[in-house]
């Protein structure tokens, strides 16, 4: 029998990670070749023309799962009865800026469509904000839509995870799906910590761990972690333009192995909110390692933390409280 169609709302869907995004989940990338979907795009008024013109091209595109496109600048219209909410919409940071120096224009975004979302989605709707600074404005749409489940909330930290793997694969000249477990700890942001500790890489000779086969220590903790800190500013300096298809596929990722469940003996980095695990302080959105099943992440626990890596994840811990303090001043 086939599936109802779940809606999707994609804020921000004129922009260019929108561009990028809206075709992937109407060709199922997100949710899966035979689940049906309905799209809902919010802009703003000023990106109404450019967004119809993306509305006409998904009809153009005659994609077989794609059963309605709602293309709207009313947030109310936009939120009604969504399943999924992925956040994009938001103002990207040019060359030169910190994630952080967005803060101000992004976050009063975010409280303000924290209520929409929160009186007008389906119950039980999955929210992923992908809009800088990702962690933060999270943490304000949590804050502000109280009465959305806090482990509905979520933050885009998949896309630094596929930089850590990709790194690595390109590193080995190995291709990219034998590396598994990589793990981004904290901000989405030049503080976050790519851990490879526990990650492996599947060889000839059965799972091996990455950092054995790496074998250059002073690499993986030296110009692998700034390179995938640094990799968003290194695209920004190479496009002009921050990344987009990346994005867009890491946030597919991130939904399809969210609902339909992580590969066993694998897990994926997502900012959830902190429940006081790793000694991360409770109630910051932060990006851990989770596996997913039955639609809900569960942080995995008992990895064991070297000192190294201590510092590494309490550095980014307090860029985050930081973060919440500045959000709050922007608010009031
Ligand atoms: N978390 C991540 O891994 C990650 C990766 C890449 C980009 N980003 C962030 O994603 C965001 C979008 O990036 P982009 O390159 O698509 O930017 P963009 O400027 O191309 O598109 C953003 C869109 O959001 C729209 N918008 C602005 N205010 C809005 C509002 N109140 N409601 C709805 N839409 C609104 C704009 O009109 C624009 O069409 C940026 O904040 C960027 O920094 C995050
Ligand atoms: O770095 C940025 O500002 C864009 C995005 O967050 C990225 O990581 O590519």
């Amino acid at each position: 029998m086939a599936k109802d169609p779940v809606r999707v709302l994609v804020t921000g869907a004129a922009g260019q990670i929108g561009y990028a995004l809206v075709p992937m989940i109407a060709r199922g990338v997100m949710l899966g070749p035979d689940q049906p979907v309905i799209l809902h795009m919010l802009d703003i008024p000023p990106a109404a023309e450019s967004l119809n013109g993306v509305k006409m091209e998904l009809i153009d595109a005659a994609f077989p799962l794609l059963k309605g496109v709602v293309a709207t600048t009313d947030v109310v219209e936009a939120c009604t009865g969504v399943n999924i909410a992925v956040m994009v919409g938001g103002f990207p940071r040019k060359e030169g800026m910190e994630r952080k120096d967005v803060m101000s224009k992004n976050v009063s975004i975010y409280k303000g469509q924290a209520s929409a979302l929160e009186k007008y989605a389906a119950a039980n709707c999955k929210v992923l904000v992908v809009a800088n600074p990702a962690n933060t404005n999270a943490l304000i749409l949590k804050e502000f839509a109280p009465s959305i489940p806090g482990k509905n909330i979520t933050c885009l930290t998949r896309l630094d995870h596929n930089r850590a793997l990709g790194q690595i694969a390109e590193r080995l000249n190995i291709q990219v799906s034998d590396v598994k477990n990589v793990i981004i700890w904290g901000n989405h942001s030049s503080t976050q910590y790519p851990d490879v500790n526990h990650a492996t890489v599947k060889t000839p000779a059965g799972e091996k761990p990455a950092r054995e086969l790496v074998a250059d220590d002073d690499w993986l903790k030296g110009e692998f972690i700034t390179t995938v800190q640094q990799r968003g500013a290194a695209i920004i300096k190479a496009r002009k333009l921050s990344s987009a298809l990346s994005a867009a596929s890491a946030a597919c990722d991130h939904i399809r192995d969210w609902v339909l469940g992580t590969p066993e003996g694998t897990w994926v980095s997502m900012g959830v909110y902190s429940d006081g695990s790793y000694n991360v302080p409770a109630g910051l959105i932060y990006s851990f390692p989770v596996t997913c099943r039955d639609g809900e992440w569960t942080i995995v626990q008992g990895l064991p933390i070297d000192e190294f890596s201590r510092k590494k994840m309490d550095a980014t811990a307090e860029e985050l409280t930081e973060e919440k303090a500045l959000a709050y001043s922007c608010l009031s």
